[in-house]
């Protein structure tokens, strides 16, 4: 059977002769990332922890003509993360394009995060996603340039019941903008992408309550739907590309403009627990009916 090619909008060989490694890429949107880049030129190498994703996603690409291997990593350690960036170095003689894809959570009501949770969240995916960047420019970018995306979220408004994560992801934002100023005149540009809610394989790991409210956010989305792993590699992939040379230090949103809307991902119950102010007599008082109803 021959292995249909990946329909990327971008052109063939765009990447060739160029060097990728992309975390989480075994599985998901990393994944979809790494046949992207495979399929524009680029030798990929991906990276997590568990193996079997990783020899399955190399064997796809290998079959449809790519070039990959892997490394396995947790990038919450800083000793794996250094030795993954020099094994891709000394295979392959260069690190030219970096995608910071790992990450996940879990949902908790934020008071029930333990603080063992708390720190897991923000060690994967901010401190993991420092460890991983610093590593590369230092092995390969800082004296030869390069580009540098990071999966991040929809964590404007904050990120309800996931609040470990929001915080982690818009700390990963803000150190887009830092880097982006630093490393500029290194020759290495530094962006990030926030999906909205992907229907990609990481929506498994939940449980099913969890998928419900996810699959009902097509209705608080203005495209009408969730996105899908290929919606946001092509982001990606247009970062990390030379179509993006003039851009530095940004977040793009890939999220069918549901960041937009202030309507809650969670419905706020009906509640009076939330006294009002009126500093003078002549103050309006909100009417009994402008209340919530019991
Ligand atoms: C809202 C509507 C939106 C609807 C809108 C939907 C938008 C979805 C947006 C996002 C989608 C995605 O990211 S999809 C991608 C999903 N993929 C992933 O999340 C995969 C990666 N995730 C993980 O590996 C895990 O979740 C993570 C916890 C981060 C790391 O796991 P580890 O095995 O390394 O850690 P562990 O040793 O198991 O746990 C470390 C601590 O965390 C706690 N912990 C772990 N899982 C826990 C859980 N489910 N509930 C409570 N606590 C938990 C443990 O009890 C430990 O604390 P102590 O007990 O105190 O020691
Ligand atoms: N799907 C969605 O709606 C959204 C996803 N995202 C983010 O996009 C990224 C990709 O997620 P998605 O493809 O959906 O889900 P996946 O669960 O499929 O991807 C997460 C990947 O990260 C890897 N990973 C997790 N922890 C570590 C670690 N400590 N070290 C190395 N690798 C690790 C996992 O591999 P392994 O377990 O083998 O280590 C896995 O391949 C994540 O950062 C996710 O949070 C953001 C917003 C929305």
């Amino acid at each position: 059977m021959t292995i249909p090619e990946y329909d990327s909008v971008f052109r063939k060989k765009l990447f060739a002769d160029q060097v990728a490694l992309v975390t989480g890429g075994g599985t998901g949107i990393g994944r979809a990332i790494a046949h992207e880049l495979a399929a524009l030129g680029a030798t990929v190498v991906v990276a997590a922890r568990r193996e079997e994703p990783l020899l399955e996603t190399v064997a796809e690409i290998t079959e449809a003509g790519g070039s990959a291997d892997h490394v396995i990593v947790n990038i919450r350690e800083a000793d794996d993360v250094e030795a993954m960036v020099s094994a891709v170095v000394e295979r392959h003689g260069r690190l030219d394009l970096l995608v910071n894809n790992a990450g996940g959570q879990f949902p908790s009501p934020a008071e029930h995060i333990s603080p063992n949770g708390w720190r897991t969240v923000v060690d994967l995916n901010l401190n993991g996603t420092f460890l991983v960047t610093r590593a590369a420019f230092n092995a390969w970018m800082g004296e030869h340039g390069g580009s540098i995306v990071s999966v991040v979220a929809d964590m404007w408004n904050g990120f309800p019941y996931m609040s470990h994560t929001g915080a982690a992801r818009a700390a990963v934002a803000n150190m887009t903008m830092s880097l982006a100023v630093e490393w500029g005149s290194r020759g290495v540009r530094v962006n990030a992408v926030a999906p909205g809610t992907i229907y990609s394989s990481g929506m498994s790991t939940y449980d099913e309550e969890f998928q419900r409210t996810a699959a009902q956010q097509s209705s608080r989305i203005p495209a009408g739907r969730v996105g899908t792993e290929s919606e946001a590699s092509a982001a990606v992939v247009f970062l990390l590309s030379r179509a993006a040379a003039f851009i530095t230090g940004e977040t793009l949103r890939v999220d069918g403009g549901g960041s937009l809307l202030k309507a809650p991902m969670v419905p706020v119950e009906a509640h009076r627990n939330m006294p009002t102010y009126e500093g003078f007599h002549l103050a309006r008082e909100i009417p009994e009916e402008w209340l919530p109803q019991a």
